[in-house]
């Protein structure tokens, strides 16, 4: 895309404030266009993460296995996520999207120069001429490690974004850490296998994700299908207004908001690190033409200078090594391109 094209392209949300049609660049191919409507609800299992480690925590283990196994995702509740702080953190993504269009600028994910810059706030980052766009707006930033931060991105308004951003990034993190402690116990791992594996530099991205109404969600997606190139994701979603589907024997389902909970789904790279035996699930976010919609995701990685392989334990003759040892910093660099393409970048991963 040229330099001007990139510096002058409009938000979601100003574009959708003007009604019509949405522009060509949104609109799907003809042969991709089985959004269809209304379909089922997945009775996804709701999870407590703070019973998973006691002692009669036996029926919390199976209800996350059989989730896994069967969705690649699960509801989670824990005691480090009260009502409250949830409220908090769905109000402060609401008000930044609020904010003046000016306002949002400063924090925006094009230099002057109209290069891409992969923290910030805008829209898509465009990789091909023919690449249909997300009918989504979002502000990426990386908040872990903490010493990595680009503070200039993070928004000064609201007043308390930084200080409610950075303890929703402490909270999470220790909710990852015993997700990852239970992944290792349901693969009969030692239980620090991927916590030490991930060690302390672990990335944690967090995307908060505005989708305003659309006048046609039969041919525009929120977001395409795809799988996260994350190990795995923590997501808010948003509390009245559905739209996450998940893909399932050939079949989309709707994601339900549930009050209290946090969904976690896995990601690409612990499909890898599990030689297979969990699934990143294929997922997509459908568009409505009645309300804007907000989500808050939080991508958790290994390090970018870290390679990702299956565990080798997890390697036998019966079940032979199913996917390529990456560097994490090549498999994310891929997932670009793949997800430009509407393709999955797990695809190419596999032997
Ligand atoms: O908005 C949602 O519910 C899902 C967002 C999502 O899949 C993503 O940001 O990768
Ligand atoms: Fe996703």
């Amino acid at each position: 895309m040229a330099v001007s094209e990139a510096a002058g392209r409009k938000q979601v949300q100003e574009i959708a404030s003007h009604s019509g049609e949405p522009p060509a660049r949104f609109v799907l191919k003809d042969q991709d266009r089985s959004i269809g409507t209304a379909p089922l609800v997945a009775p996804v299992p709701t999870v407590n993460l703070s019973r998973l480690f006691l002692p009669d925590g036996d029926d919390e283990v199976d209800r996350l296995r059989s989730a896994l196994l069967s969705w690649g995702l699960f509801q989670a509740t824990t005691d480090e996520m009260t009502s409250s702080f949830i409220d908090e953190v769905r109000i402060l993504a609401k008000m930044f999207f609020d904010l003046p269009r000016e306002e949002k600028l400063k924090y925006r994910n094009i230099t002057d120069k109209g290069e891409f810059k992969l923290e910030g706030y805008g829209n898509d980052r465009v990789a091909t001429e023919d690449q249909i766009l997300d009918w989504n707006d979002r502000l990426y930033l990386l908040v872990h490690p903490e010493s990595d931060r680009n503070l200039e991105l993070w928004p000064d308004n609201p007043s308390s974004f930084r200080t409610i951003l950075h303890e929703f990034t402490t909270k999470l993190k220790k909710i990852g850490d015993c997700f990852l402690r239970a992944m290792a116990k349901l693969l009969e791992l030692e239980e620090n296998y991927f916590t030490d594996q991930f060690g302390e530099d672990t990335s944690m991205y967090v995307r908060f994700n505005y989708y305003p109404s659309c006048p046609r969600p039969d041919i525009v997606f929120g977001i395409k299908p795809h799988s996260d190139g994350s190990a795995f994701t923590i997501l808010l979603l948003d509390g009245d207004v559905d739209g996450l589907q998940v893909l399932r024997d050939g079949e989309w389902f709707t994601v339900p908001s549930v009050p209290n909970t946090l969904l976690v789904n896995l990601g690409d790279q612990l499909e890898i690190m599990s030689n297979g035996i969990f699934k990143s699930p294929v997922h997509r976010v459908v568009t409505n033409s009645q309300k804007e919609r907000i989500s808050i995701a939080m991508f958790f990685s290994k390090s970018p200078q870290k390679y990702i392989e299956p565990a080798g334990i997890l390697v036998d003759e019966a079940r032979p090594k199913l996917y390529k040892k990456f560097k994490v910093e090549d498999y994310l660099k891929a997932l670009f391109e793949t997800f430009a393409q509407g393709k999955r970048a797990i695809d190419f991963a596999r032997i």
